[in-house]
């Protein structure tokens, strides 16, 4: 492919091509909390193709010629912008998409996944929440109930990104109804089928961590089950 064919592989004015909507997204992230301080980012596939975003960068301002384009059948990379480093977190993103069949995968350091992941210590759970409802089951078609559990696996920090790798591929493998997992004193991946829907979950996983954190300090265990806030209540 010529220089000018590989950069048409990002240069779209439709604001939905992967290349545009990773700048997008971030942005949106950052608002958030959740890619600050150069921390986080997401990855989009669009069939083979996977645009990873790069290294050390504020996220919030990428543009799309700053794009990575992988070819995921031969890891090569199709597209590498001058005087960029793919992201870190490359190894990790495509553990999504070869064990999951993920259609995007994001990472953030939102602070509380990060916080979740200090009064956790294998896994998360919390039941009978409403917003649960927003995530899907997995290991059978369609979303979980406000009766069910959500579990997400935490696994422990390592002091470069890409040796996350092992172990968040075994916690996928080992938790096959899990969409996201947890990096303790570090933040969460989340994965989805579309890129919308690894956005949804993340939205509706970060808001359940919160929730979680305030339940804790309440003394409410968030898994406890219906009725367990009783004790807390002051009338
Ligand atoms: C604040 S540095 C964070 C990085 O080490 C890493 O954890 C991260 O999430 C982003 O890695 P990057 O290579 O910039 O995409
Ligand atoms: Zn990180």
């Amino acid at each position: 492919m010529s220089e000018t064919n590989v950069d048409s592989l990002v240069a779209s004015h439709d604001p939905t091509h992967p290349a545009n909507l990773i700048c997008q997204l971030c942005r949106l992230f950052y608002n958030n909390g959740w890619v600050t301080g150069t921390g986080g980012g997401i990855s989009i596939r669009d069939g083979d193709l996977i645009y990873i975003a790069p290294s050390g960068v504020q996220k919030e301002r990428m543009v799309a010629d700053n794009m990575f384009v992988m070819d995921l059948p031969t890891k090569k990379y199709l597209r590498v912008p001058e005087s960029l480093k793919p992201s870190a977190c490359t190894p990790l993103f495509l553990a999504a998409y070869t064990i999951r069949n993920a259609g995007a995968c994001i990472h953030t350091h939102s602070q509380n996944a990060v916080v979740v992941s200090l009064l956790y210590d294998k896994v998360f759970t919390i039941a009978n929440i409403e917003q649960i409802k927003a995530l899907p089951k997995i290991v059978e078609p369609g979303y979980l109930g406000f009766f069910d559990t959500l579990i997400i696996p935490i696994i422990e920090n390592t002091a470069h990104e890409e040796d996350l790798k092992d172990s968040l591929e075994q916690a996928i493998i080992d938790y096959p109804s899990a969409t996201a997992v947890l990096v303790r004193r570090h933040g969460i991946y989340v994965w989805g089928e579309t890129v919308w829907k690894a956005k949804v979950y993340n939205e509706a996983i970060d808001y359940l961590l919160e929730l979680a954190v305030k339940m804790r300090q309440l003394g409410i265990p968030p898994d406890g089950g219906i009725g367990s806030e009783r004790n807390t209540r002051l009338v």
